[in-house]
């Protein structure tokens, strides 16, 4: 396991809010928008920053179809050989079962890219069935053991691809394309739960309230390290919590207990990219 490390994390980016928010009347629309925003930021990552890998957290959710639509217009423009992809979360179910974000991203995504499957960072699968299969006997201690395996074991995937080279000892993806729930959770990163307070670098979280219970994410120090922090919301059932992250902000002293107000990037900057329906409550 990975020991435990300071950040500190300072404010917001003062980028103001009017010139990182994208608004288009469809989701669909949204698409080819945030496929050039992903043109950017590898552009930047491998020849501004000179790094010859592109590394990126997917989440699930709608996110994976609505980037789908639109790299698929761009293909071209990257190499795909430089790209190494996490998943901001993963559900603890097997690689094919239809709530894995990887099962999601392989049906929208990489069927149709070509990633090398060496850079698509999954869970480790018998891992999953050791934890699955604890669990229903009613081994919860021996549930928990594999389940802290998971981690360690996704925690080695991250080492492996961003070495120990960081001096601030967090990964620092070039981009990091975040869901948001309405009821402001971010990842596997939900509201009031001790997992905010983590600092490893994968949390493991078995009391999910969205389905299915069991996951591991990425967490709030992972995502505050990156460069690119892009938050795709669509949708009417998003219009309160956007308002409330995006529009109420003079209670900047207040602790939040919404994960994705707690998005706050040391260097980074965070970016959000909304449909009109999403956005129809704010004042921007
Ligand atoms: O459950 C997951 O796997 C997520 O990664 C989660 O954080 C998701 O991104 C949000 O719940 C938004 O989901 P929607 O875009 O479907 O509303």
């Amino acid at each position: 396991m990975i020991t435990q490390h300071n950040t500190t994390q300072t404010e917001e980016n003062k980028k103001p809010l009017s010139e990182r928010t994208i608004i288009k009347p469809t989701a669909g629309e949204l698409s080819d928008e945030l496929a050039d925003f992903v043109v950017k930021s590898y552009n930047t990552a491998i020849v501004t920053r000179g790094r010859g890998k592109f590394t990126v957290g997917i989440s699930g959710g709608s996110l994976p179809k609505i980037l789908a639509a639109g790299l698929k217009n761009v293909k071209e423009k990257f190499d795909w050989d430089k790209w190494d992809v996490f998943f901001c979360d993963e559900r603890i179910v097997p690689l094919d079962h239809e709530d894995s974000n990887y099962f999601l991203c392989q049906k929208e995504l990489f069927d149709h890219l070509p990633i090398p499957p060496e850079r698509i960072h999954v869970i480790n699968s018998d891992l999953v069935e050791k934890i699955n299969s604890a669990y229903k006997s009613g081994e919860t201690e021996k549930g928990e053991e594999f389940a802290q395996e998971i981690v360690d074991d996704y925690e080695k995937q991250l080492v492996s691809v961003f070495g120990f080279l960081n001096p601030v000892k967090y990964p620092v993806f070039d981009l990091l394309l975040l869901g948001l729930g309405p009821d402001g959770h971010t990842c596997s990163l939900f509201p009031d739960h001790p997992l905010l307070e983590e600092t490893l670098w994968v949390g493991y979280i078995d009391n999910s309230p969205k389905p299915p219970s069991r996951r591991i994410t990425l967490t709030l120090p992972v995502i505050n390290h990156a460069h690119d922090i892009v938050f795709v919301a669509t949708g009417e059932n998003k219009q309160d919590i956007l308002k409330k992250i995006l529009d109420e902000n003079n209670d900047e002293d207040k602790p939040s207990n919404l994960p994705a107000k707690l998005v706050k990037p040391v260097k980074g900057i965070v970016y959000w990219y909304l449909d009109q329906s999403a956005a129809a409550k704010l004042n921007l």
